[in-house]
């Protein structure tokens, strides 16, 4: 059978579904670029092209752009039960092409199918939350200044919004703003990640099955970001901004939003420390560890990229941890069993070998893996360092990667002033038995999201975020869809 034979043969089932897709989406028409270009997308277990996708630039920006405030009016004007209606539609669509999602996405993303299809189920959750979520947009009846005076307040829909996606979640990061965003009464323009829009393709598809409207989710292929972002953040038609990222190109668009003034919500980079007291529950503590450093082989950005072991049970933690990693298989998720796929690409290997080494050269010392794996291509071994410090680069930067960083220490307000210093406040994590320790841990944290015994915090009705440079507002749960309204102010006098 010739490399890559079973793999071909696993898309069977996206292409069967119809939703193999090599068109980008612009006011319910599958589009080609202007200049007729495109690029690949490719199998990063293999490096094999398993589609092309359109490469476009500005002026195909710009009318998806129109395309979505044309359709708006007659969105907004519909009920939120209407809405709601077509998101449970979508919803019910994504769920009865699970299989088929989570096999493309596992094709162009490479994390385990089990994974996938766990992401599949996750991102769906998004569409039926906020289809319910839509029809409770309350307003206020404010007790007035005067007598003569009624207060009242609406939430409306924002208007335009761009939303731009990474590659690490290529369903549920869009789910996770698409669907508030429409649940709203707000139409979308979507730049999935250049690495995976195939998964964002086969999501607007099913959309266009469930009746959505054309206009409302309109698709941008690129991979030219810059081009796309420039107008996405310049164009005034655009009222909001939905970005989940790299801190580094947040902030670019955050400066770029600043021209017209844009709401902006970020959902950037983290630097999780994951705390684990002499008092843990050991075998708890080493599930949690690798459920949230090994996940997408360590490719979220609620990943643990810090393990603080108190130094009572820093040996015992580090050999139970150590067993159970080195049981964990590698290899490409669609030919066999696998709990770890492949990188996302060659650019991300090097970060992660690049910080590896950094740490090695600085004294730290790998007790299991280290380097590329004996797979070669972006296949990294599942890694623990110990002797970590915080000299090294991974104490500041983050790993994205398979590699977990053992730091030793010995007080409670030793773990709690190591954990916040950074710059960063997304994710953190930590393991005690204590419950006076539990609220002052949790409360001595400086993050938007605290997992307590607790090693994945994911949901659909949790707000999901970060402080500091890890982002602004938050995303899911019943916040989740205040980004995309504005509140107005009716005040009626003469009564
Ligand atoms: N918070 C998180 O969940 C994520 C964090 N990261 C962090 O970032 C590091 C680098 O990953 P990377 O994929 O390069 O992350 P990026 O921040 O570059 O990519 C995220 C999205 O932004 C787009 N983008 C990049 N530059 C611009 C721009 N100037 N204008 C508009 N859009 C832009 C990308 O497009 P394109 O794909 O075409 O480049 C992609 O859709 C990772 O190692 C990780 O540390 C990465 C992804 C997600
Ligand atoms: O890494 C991210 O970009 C988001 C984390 C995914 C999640 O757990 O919701």
């Amino acid at each position: 059978m010739p490399e890559g034979t079973t793999r071909i043969a696993a898309l069977d089932i996206v292409r069967e579904a119809g939703l193999l897709k090599d068109k980008a989406y612009i006011d319910g028409a599958w589009v080609g670029a202007d200049d007729g270009g495109d690029f690949p997308v490719l199998d990063p277990a293999t490096g094999r092209e398993i589609g092309r996708v359109p490469n476009m630039g500005a002026a195909e920006t710009r009318r998806a752009i129109d395309a979505a405030a044309a359709a708006w009016p007659a969105w907004r004007a519909r009920t939120a039960k209407d809405r709601a209606a077509v998101l449970r539609r979508w919803y019910g669509l994504i769920m009865d092409n699970q299989e088929a999602l989570a096999v493309l996405m596992t094709a162009e993303q490479g994390k385990p199918l089990g994974e996938a299809r766990g992401e599949i189920a996750y991102g769906a959750s998004f569409v039926e939350w906020f289809a319910e979520e839509g029809k409770r947009l309350y307003g206020e009846v404010v007790p007035a200044h005067g007598t003569d005076k009624r207060i009242l307040t609406l939430r409306e829909p924002i208007g335009v919004v761009a939303a731009i996606t990474p590659w690490n979640f290529p369903s549920a990061m869009i789910t996770r703003k698409v669907a508030p965003a429409l649940a709203a009464g707000c139409p979308v323009v979507l730049k999935p990640a250049e690495d995976t829009p195939l998964s964002a393709l086969a999501l607007v598809e099913l959309a266009e099955r469930a009746g959505l409207p054309k206009g409302l989710i309109n698709v941008v292929t690129t991979h030219e970001a810059k081009a796309v972002g420039g107008e996405m953040t310049a164009n005034p038609i655009v009222r909001k901004l939905s970005f989940t990222g790299s801190t580094e190109v947040g902030k670019i668009l955050m400066a770029q939003c600043a021209g017209t003034v844009k709401k902006v919500s970020l959902e950037l980079g983290g630097n999780a420390p994951f705390i684990v007291f002499d008092d843990a529950d050991l075998e708890a503590a080493v599930a949690g560890a690798i459920a949230s450093k090994y996940r997408n082989a360590g490719q979220t950005c609620v990943c643990a990229n810090r393990l603080y072991v108190q130094e009572g049970i820093y040996e015992a933690f580090t050999e139970k941890l150590k067993a159970k990693v080195e049981a964990m298989r590698v290899g490409p998720a669609l030919e066999g069993d696998v709990q770890q796929g492949p990188l996302i690409n060659k650019k991300g290997l090097d970060k992660v070998d690049g910080l590896v080494r950094d740490a090695l050269d600085k004294g730290a010392t790998a007790v299991l893996g280290g380097k590329v794996h004996a797979l070669g291509g972006t296949f990294y071994e599942p890694t623990i360092l110990t002797g970590v410090t915080a000299a090294m680069r991974m104490a500041t930067e983050e790993i994205f990667g398979p590699v977990a960083p053992l730091y030793r220490f010995s007080t409670e307000a030793e773990a709690i002033a190591l954990a916040n210093a950074t710059r960063f406040g997304l994710a953190a994590y930590f393991y005690t038995r204590d419950i006076g320790r539990v609220w002052r841990v949790a409360e001595g944290l400086e993050y938007g999201i605290v997992g307590i015994n607790e090693g994945i915090i994911s949901t659909e009705s949790a707000p999901f975020g970060g402080v500091k440079e890890s982002g602004i507002g938050r995303e899911g749960s019943r916040h989740g869809i205040d980004d995309f309204v504005e509140i107005k102010y009716l005040c009626m006098g003469g009564i």
